[in-house]
């Protein structure tokens, strides 16, 4: 009798951006134990899953020359974790993963994470697994501290070291501005680096929580603006000090505030409206901080498998600087 082959899966992934990070101290893990909002952000990642007889990675797309293909792909490390969790061959799953990226590499805005939840909900499909997306999140967790969150996306308030999760509802949709650097930063040499300033001084912790939720809650990205905040902000800003350049660019084309993307270096700036967006975008590109901009919104859904009506999305409105 010949096998069925099942055809391959698509999955579209959110970025995300911190809105609020506080990070306090560091864990015996080694992990720092955080207080963040998450939102997920409409510049995405699409990742494709077939069974095939040539397993491995291929990468295309956004800063694809800087993202390895063999085992530390995080796309295929989810594909051996959860091969693993089910019971399959998990040294040599026969699968293949196409990554087509549109999050910046080693940016600040999980995106090798989202390929991570990406690769467990479209094999989640394609193996036909009863699996639900608690058990996904748990096998999510252990490739890394922020695949959860892009495997649910919207807005959450993230604790532990990121990986625990509860959802904030938010009515609003806020407009963004994304600013990307010419090189990434590594996300552990960021921690690092806040460690090393902490010992030094005292570089200056953000505020509570609370009056992020309520912000949220109140849908004015006025608000939002006035309390965005990054602890990692000093330290990546002590690794690359023209992100300073960059923030201060981001208010003078008009947007409302700026903020480190997570360890950055990507800057995130929160807008008025979609108009709004499009314009502080335009001059941004113009003022040469940067290496591309672009405009997304915010929140949108997690990892999510797109049928066959919806043919891989071409990248959002980009302005090369
Ligand atoms: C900083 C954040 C903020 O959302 O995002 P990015 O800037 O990476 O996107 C995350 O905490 C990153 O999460 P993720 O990129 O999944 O990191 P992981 O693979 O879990 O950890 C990589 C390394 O970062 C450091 N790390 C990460 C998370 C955490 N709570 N404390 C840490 O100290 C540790 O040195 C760890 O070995
Ligand atoms: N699928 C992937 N996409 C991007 N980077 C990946 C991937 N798999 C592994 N990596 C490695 O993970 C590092 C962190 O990448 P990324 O998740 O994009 O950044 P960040 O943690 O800052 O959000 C990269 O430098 C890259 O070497």
């Amino acid at each position: 009798m010949l096998a069925v082959v099942p055809p391959p899966v698509t999955v579209r992934v959110p970025s995300k951006v911190n809105l609020h990070l506080a990070v306090g101290d560091v864990r015996p893990d080694g992990y720092h134990e955080l207080n963040t909002v998450f939102q997920a952000l409409s510049l995405t990642d699409e990742v494709t899953v077939a069974v095939t007889d040539d397993p491995g990675v291929e990468v295309v797309g956004e800063g694809a020359d800087e993202v390895p293909t063999g085992p530390s792909n995080l796309a295929w490390r989810a594909v051996q974790a959860l091969a693993e969790h089910v019971g399959k061959d998990h040294t040599e799953p026969k699968i293949r993963v196409v990554i087509r990226k549109g999050i910046p590499v080693a940016g600040g805005m999980a995106g090798g994470s989202a390929d991570a939840a990406a690769a467990l909900v479209g094999l989640a499909a394609l193996w036909r697994l009863e699996i639900g997306r608690d058990e996904l999140a748990t096998v999510a967790a252990r490739i890394g501290s922020d695949v959860p969150f892009v495997l649910q996306g919207g807005t959450a308030l993230g604790t532990g070291r990121g990986e625990q999760l509860i959802p904030v509802l938010t009515r609003h949709t806020f407009h963004w501005v994304i600013a990307f650097d010419r090189r990434g930063l590594s996300t552990p040499k960021v921690f690092e680096e806040l460690d090393r300033l902490r010992s030094d001084g005292d570089p200056p912790r953000i505020g509570a929580v609370e009056p992020v939720l309520e912000a949220l809650a109140s849908g004015d990205p006025r608000q939002l603006a006035l309390l965005l905040g990054n602890d990692l902000q000093s330290a990546a800003i002590s690794l690359r000090p023209g992100l300073r350049r960059t923030l201060r660019a981001g208010v003078n084309a008009g947007a409302l505030a700026g903020t480190v993307s997570g360890s950055g270096p990507t800057c995130a700036f929160l807008c008025s409206d979609g108009e709004s967006a499009l314009r502080v975008a335009a001059e941004l590109a113009g003022a040469g901080v940067c290496r591309t901009v672009r405009v997304a919104h915010g929140p949108v859904p997690g990892a999510r498998v797109i049928g066959g009506d919806e043919a891989p999305r071409p990248a959002p409105p980009e302005v090369h600087a």
